[in-house]
């Protein structure tokens, strides 16, 4: 057979041809499969969008043996890469392999596709799904490729992308040091594929790697979409330090100290701290703050030689524009000071010149090069909104895959922590708070599992007919020795403003019964109180008091302490609006203090702040 003819046709040849003869020779082995020389069966793959990275994207996935069906909104374009089989826009010295083939149409470039890889800018590509989501498969693996924060909702792109194709599409993104130009030249290259769910990324993987693209999966769809995204503005700072003529202490100074502002964003977001020194973090924030290919960076230059943002921006993709105003922005929700994303945004928007740069990054108060403690998400982060879980199989398998992300994620800062918590609990606190899903025992304590024993009820009561309560005290102070028993009760209780109003709510009536009865038995103190949120705070607050009261009076904490077991139990009162517990100053250790405490708490008139 005509060599030229098996080089169309088998993938395997294509793939041969482009490599030194010692690698041929394993590549037909059988005991290859997973190696990114490994033969593939071929698929149709669709590429959308016919700029420098998609038709990097296409080049690669010819390489691969894969038939490349080619998307440009362009139709001249995709009349010239049909005919010569070069992008004239794009790469134009580089012939593209036979097997792809350019359409202006979205509908023909997707159909029966196995990936779909998006290869157009970020503030595009949310729009541009909605439009065509209807002519991509439902099964196909969408590989998003775009670098970049929304600017419209001021989200991740992954939020919007998900919105716009309004089903669960596998969704994967791809990142990572890679100019498109390498690419092209088949310049060994190494990036990251990430996605919720580990098979699709895992998929892609498998479809696009060859030896001289190295992909590795990731679960993190957060810290991979926010490295490729934040080391665009990073890049553009950069630039900024070489157009100035600052130097390379400079530029290594400022890229070290924007990989820790990277990880502060990315740990405050819900990524993880690994993903940062990764590909798709420092990787490609090396690769563009020291590589004059970036248009960032090269953004940056022009920038401060004087030029507008809007000219550059009229004949160049510069992700990194919108974004650092996305990056500012989820600082700023996350309550985080990013003083070189500030800087780099103060600068694009024109707020601040070249001449105050330096002095606005390096006269800033001295302080130690890490702060210990940036090592938990925000709960006002722009990443955690609610968690809607559907319905059905569906709902079931997304809970079971958020478990599974949790179980890794702990095994990932701790391999053996799942090993020791089963092999015993040894818990020192009994915690008795209120069923409502904001008040977690753990969570708020930022404690692991293993450390603290809890029960929940509706209004955390402890009534002595319960025997659930009972039997949880019990065990807690004679096997597991708990060295503190804590009543935490929450502001805005909707237990304790059931018991309080006139409505009838059915079984749970019988449940609040006891606090419509220490409400009636301070009803005095109660009607003074013209504020209807103070006479709910006050009344919460004796609620806890009681139940310490309650738990004080049982055999259970008599004996405890008739035998000189060491136990306090105290009274606490968490306010959902700013997540801080107040101290109701309760701290009982002997049954003799019981009566004074709970007198002053029946005594109080007005409730903590
Ligand atoms: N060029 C590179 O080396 C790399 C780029 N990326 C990312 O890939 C994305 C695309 O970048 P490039 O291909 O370099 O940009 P580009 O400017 O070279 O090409 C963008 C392409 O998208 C098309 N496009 C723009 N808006 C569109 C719309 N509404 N509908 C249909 N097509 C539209 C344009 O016609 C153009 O062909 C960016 O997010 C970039 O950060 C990622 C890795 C490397
Ligand atoms: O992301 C890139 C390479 O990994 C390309 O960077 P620029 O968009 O700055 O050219
Ligand atoms: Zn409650």
């Amino acid at each position: 057979m005509n060599i030229a003819r098996l080089r169309t046709f088998s993938p395997l040849v294509r793939r041969l041809s482009t490599y030194p003869m010692t690698l041929h020779l394993g590549i037909a082995s059988s005991t290859n499969a997973g190696l990114p020389s490994a033969f593939i069966e071929p698929v149709k793959i669709a590429v959308l969008g016919a700029g420098a990275f998609g038709t990097a994207m296409a080049q690669i996935s010819a390489r691969q043996g894969h038939q490349v069906s080619f998307y440009s909104r362009n139709a001249s374009q995709v009349e010239a890469i049909n005919e010569s089989h070069h992008n004239p826009q794009f790469f134009p010295e580089f012939e593209l392999l036979p097997s792809i083939v350019a359409t202006d149409s979205v509908q023909e470039a997707c159909d029966g596709a196995t990936l779909v890889i998006v290869c157009i800018p970020a503030q595009a590509t949310p729009d541009f799904l909605a439009e065509h989501k209807d002519n991509i498969p439902e099964d196909a693996i969408l590989v998003i490729t775009s670098k970049g924060l929304y600017l419209k909702t001021k989200q991740l792109l992954s939020e919007p992308i998900m919105a716009a194709m309004g089903r669960d599409q596998p969704l994967t993104f791809l990142s990572g040091p890679s100019f498109a130009l390498e690419l092209m030249k088949n310049a060994p290259s190494a990036v990251v594929v990430a996605s919720r769910q580990l098979y699709h990324a895992v998929k892609v993987q498998r479809l696009l790697s060859t030896v001289d693209f190295r992909i590795y999966s990731s679960q993190d769809i957060i810290g991979v979409q926010l490295g490729g995204a934040l080391k665009n503005p990073l890049a553009i700072g950069a630039g900024m330090i070489e157009g100035s003529g600052l130097g390379i202490n400079t530029l290594a100074a400022y890229v070290t100290r924007s990989s820790l502002e990277l990880q502060k964003l990315c740990i405050a977001m819900g990524g993880q701290p690994h993903t940062i020194s990764g590909l798709s973090g420092i990787g490609d924030l090396m690769l563009t703050a020291f590589g004059s290919l970036s248009r960032n960076r090269t953004c940056g230059i022009r920038l401060i030689q004087g030029e507008k943002k809007e000219d550059i921006l009229a004949t160049t993709t510069v992700e990194g524009v919108p974004t650092a105003e996305v990056a500012v922005y989820f600082a700023g929700q996350c309550g985080l000071d990013l003083p070189i994303f500030r800087t780099v945004n103060d600068m694009i928007q024109g707020h601040v010149n070249r001449e105050d740069l330096q002095n606005i990054l390096m006269n800033r108060p001295l302080k130690s090069e890490f702060i210990k403690d940036f090592t938990m998400s925000c709960p006002n982060c722009p990443m955690s909104p609610r968690i809607v879980v559907q319905t059905g199989a569906q709902g079931v398998t997304q809970l079971l895959d958020r478990n599974k992300q949790w179980a890794n994620a702990m095994r990932t800062k701790d391999p053996n922590f799942f090993l020791k918590l089963a092999e015993q609990q040894t818990p020192e606190i009994l915690w008795i708070g209120c069923s409502d899903s904001r008040v977690p025992a753990n969570e708020i304590l930022k404690l692991p599992p293993g450390e603290v024993f809890v029960h929940r009820n509706i209004a955390n009561q402890v009534i002595s007919t319960d025997l659930n309560c009972l039997s949880v005290i019990e065990y807690a102070v004679k096997f597991l020795k708990v060295k503190h028993i804590i009543v935490c009760g929450h502001y805005g209780c909707g237990g304790v403003n059931a018991a309080l109003s006139q409505k009838e709510f059915g079984i749970v009536d019988n449940w609040l019964r006891s606090i419509k009865d220490l409400y009636i038995e301070n009803a005095r103190k109660f009607h003074d109180i013209a504020d209807s949120n103070m006479k709910s705070d006050l009344l919460i607050e004796e609620n806890v008091a009681r139940s310490v009261y309650n738990i004080c009076h049982t055999r259970i904490l008599q004996r405890a302490w008739e035998q000189g077991q060491e136990i306090n139990v105290h009274g606490w009162c968490y306010r959902l609006k700013d997540g801080i517990i107040r101290d109701l100053n309760i701290c009982i250790s002997s049954v003799d203090q019981v009566e004074a405490i709970y007198r002053r708490m029946m005594d109080k008139k007005i409730p903590e702040n």
